[in-house]
């Protein structure tokens, strides 16, 4: 991966010490026994579905207090209330950043968010290494993220596997039309299109416009980021993309759920 991007690969070296150190913490097979234990999986595929099944929008709404590109975004930032919020809102998924030192998330978010509501949670972090996806499940999600730019083939096919044996499901995002041909053989049923480079933090709707016609019929394309406006969901849904991935948006809003409503009404 000799273009990976820049601060993708800063992030993907921090990981690599994350995990060092957390397997002296608790070893795999000790991660593997918390997975095990866990509480059983919320249909994350199943409810996006549904929402777009009965004509809505399928909404992921994200949990995210910061981001590399835009610094802190929300200061009052609590993520049981906003999970009420976006349930009440009418969301069909949520989604908590858990990486700490580029997001400024946490594991214990997504616990908080997934205790305070029944939605099913994807787990929003740089996932490169089998006791990530251990360590998802052991704290309750119900889907992990799999970044194509960030991982190899066989690697990528090995993770997804992984989390579909553990009854999790799988989105896995791309962002140009390479990533997204080395996906389609995973024959995953969501792809995410990430309208941001992660290189350049560009964002263009245009990204998900571009590689819709490559997707063959029966998966769900979820579009990703860059959805701030109701001009933005009604693009989309010209083309038949019906399932969003918002954070921003939603995050400088008082009342994240009532934004999600408003944006998507
Ligand atoms: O806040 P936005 O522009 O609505 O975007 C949400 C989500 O798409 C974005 O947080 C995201 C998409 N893919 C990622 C990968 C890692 C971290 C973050 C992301």
């Amino acid at each position: 991966m000799s273009d990976t991007p820049d601060i993708l690969k800063k992030i993907l070296a921090r990981k690599v010490e994350e995990i060092a150190d957390r397997t002296k913490v608790l070893p795999l097979s000790g991660m593997r026994a918390k997975a095990e234990q866990a509480d059983p999986v919320r249909g994350f595929v199943r409810s996006l579905r549904a929402k777009i099944e009965a004509g809505q929008a399928g909404v992921i709404a994200e949990i995210k207090k910061a981001s590399p590109s835009k610094g802190v975004i929300r200061e009052d930032f609590q993520p049981e209330a906003i999970a009420r919020s976006y349930a009440a809102g009418g969301a069909a998924c949520l989604s908590v950043l858990t990486d700490r030192d580029f997001f400024q998330g946490s594991e214990g978010y997504l616990q908080q968010a997934r205790a305070a509501c029944a939605l099913p949670v994807l787990r929003k972090d740089f996932t490169i290494d089998p006791y990530q996806v251990y360590e998802a499940r052991a704290i309750g999600a119900d889907c992990i993220l799999l970044i194509a730019a960030a991982l190899d083939d066989a690697r990528m096919r090995d993770l997804a596997r992984l989390a579909t044996s553990l009854g999790m499901d799988v989105l896995v995002e791309v962002h140009d039309r390479s990533e997204l041909e080395r996906s389609l053989p995973l024959e995953l049923p969501l792809i995410g299109i990430n309208n941001r480079s992660l290189r350049t933090f560009d964002v263009s709707l245009q990204t998900t416009l571009d590689l819709l016609p490559l997707i063959p019929d029966g998966r769900t394309v979820v579009t990703e980021s860059g959805i701030l406006a109701p001009p933005d969901v009604a693009l989309m849904r010209s083309h038949g993309v019906h399932a969003f991935l918002v954070g921003e948006a939603f995050m400088r809003a008082s009342e994240p759920g009532v934004e999600l409503q408003r944006l998507f009404a």
